[in-house]
């Protein structure tokens, strides 16, 4: 049986726009007002996908999410005609009207929490739907994403879903972009890494004071529950609340593991020698690489400016591996710099490729966020919605219906437009045609 990671990027919305939603995230608060561009967004993102479905990966699709979101604007009491809740809540509530019209679903890193069969005691692929209840725009997400989940992953024999985590800030999760896993072979159980910003329950605990920390220690240690992980597999590891206080608001900005290596920035973690010794007796005997960036060769500005560590490290059928970084990495000095050296230490890391994905990065979003990582066996591929993998016929489909339904420019006033609420809507309705998810949609129901 043959054993791999796959990556399940999502799809961008009609909607992306910039909004500045996400205090913490600097990209976020930076670009609010920008006007984006929707339809180069989910090019960029399409390109990404199939280059990496080109070197050998194999690469699937997520469905974005409903936006404007009005089964949400419904719930908060506007009423009346579609075109009369948008209208009402423009005008009474803009920044309500506009938490419910983000595409932040686009960043699959935060969709879920996933544990491969081999971790698992029932031998299962586990699945949890981030709750996200730290930003309000993106608590809105857990529900659907649950059913792309299951409409993506739809085979009970293989999979098993959760429910998102009780929507309380001491349960605060975002998903992937808190964990990575390390393994000798993606086929041998691993070691489940889950880094936390704040303990919810013991307030003495570190934890950042200006921006908010995310991810609870009590959120990670449910999902570990839930997906069967044995304390011998699992290690729970604090961020450093200082990095997080600079603008590194999930660890995959300042940290990202891939089979028997974890790249990480010297300031990334409290405790970092003792949770590496720790990393080190639960891998066992096989060679860890540690590629410890020090602060005198990239520092936390850069690195959160150029997105660093929100590159993917995978695995080449070559068994080589290479960096997948946003251009961004190329335009910082220090940055290309280290990313030039970083091929020459020994490491497994041969190449880096860059990809222009600027339109997600001025959101704070990068090549590894708009990514879900999904180790699995043949097997398990089978038993997933062939729809959703990426080919020369997918890729073919999903450009046409990009160029048919997403308009090049979209600022946040564009947002309240009823029109824009039917074009998203024809669009993803057309797209659970194509990639064969059902009604996953609350508009379908
Ligand atoms: N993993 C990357 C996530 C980026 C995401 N940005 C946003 O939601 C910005 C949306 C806006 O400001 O319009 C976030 O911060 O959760």
């Amino acid at each position: 049986m043959k054993h791999f990671e796959a990556n399940f990027d999502g799809l961008v919305g009609p909607t992306h726009n910039y909004a500045g939603l996400s205090f913490g995230n600097v990209a976020s608060l930076n670009n609010a007002a920008a006007t984006s561009n929707p339809r180069a967004a989910a090019k960029q993102g399409l390109k990404k996908a199939k280059a990496l479905a080109d070197m050998g990966m194999v690469q699937g699709m997520l469905a974005p999410q409903e936006r404007p979101d009005l089964h949400t604007l419904r719930r908060i009491g506007f009423s009346g005609t579609d075109a009369e809740i948008l209208n009402k809540a423009a005008k009474e509530a803009p920044a309500l009207l506009r938490a419910c019209c983000s595409a932040s679903s686009m960043w699959t890193a935060n969709a879920a929490t996933v544990s491969p069969s081999a971790d698992t005691h029932d031998g299962k692929l586990h699945f949890t739907p981030a709750n996200l209840v730290d930003k309000l725009h993106r608590s809105i997400e857990p529900e659907t994403t649950g059913n792309i989940l299951a409409a993506t992953f739809n085979n009970s024999r293989h999979f098993a879903h959760h429910q998102h985590l009780p929507e309380h800030s001491s349960f605060g999760d975002e998903g992937a972009a808190n964990h990575t896993r390390l393994c000798k072979n993606y086929g041998n159980a691993g070691v489940e890494l889950f880094v936390y910003g704040q303990e919810a329950t013991n307030p003495a605990a570190p934890k950042p004071s200006k921006y908010p920390a995310r991810q609870t220690l009590e959120a990670s240690q449910a999902i570990a529950r839930l997906h069967q992980l044995d304390d011998e597999n699992t290690v729970f590891i604090s961020q450093n609340p200082d990095v997080i206080d600079q603008g590194v608001f999930h660890n995959d900005v300042i940290a990202v593991g891939n089979q028997n290596v974890l790249f990480y920035h010297e300031q990334a973690f409290l405790n970092t020698k003792r949770k590496l010794d720790e990393i080190k007796h639960k891998f066992g005997d096989s060679e860890l690489h540690f590629i410890e960036v020090p602060t005198s060769k990239v520092a936390i500005q850069d690195a959160v400016k150029s997105y660093l560590f929100n590159t993917q490290i995978i695995t080449l059928p070559s068994g080589e591996m290479a960096i997948i970084a946003p251009t961004n990495c190329q335009e910082n000095e220090a940055v290309h710099a280290y990313l030039n050296e970083v091929v020459t230490l020994g490491s497994p890391i041969k190449q880096v490729n860059y990809f222009d994905v600027k339109q997600s990065m001025q959101n704070g979003g990068g090549p590894a966020c708009l990514r879900l990582r999904v180790a699995m066996n043949d097997m398990e591929l089978a038993a997933v919605n062939q729809h959703t993998l990426m080919n020369d016929a997918l890729f073919t489909r999903l450009n046409a219906w990009v160029d048919k339904h997403y308009r090049d420019r979209l600022s946040v006033d564009d947002l309240a437009d009823p029109q824009v609420l039917i074009e998203s809507r024809t669009a993803l309705d057309e797209l659970t045609q194509i990639m064969k998810l059902g009604s996953v949609y609350q508009f379908q129901k």
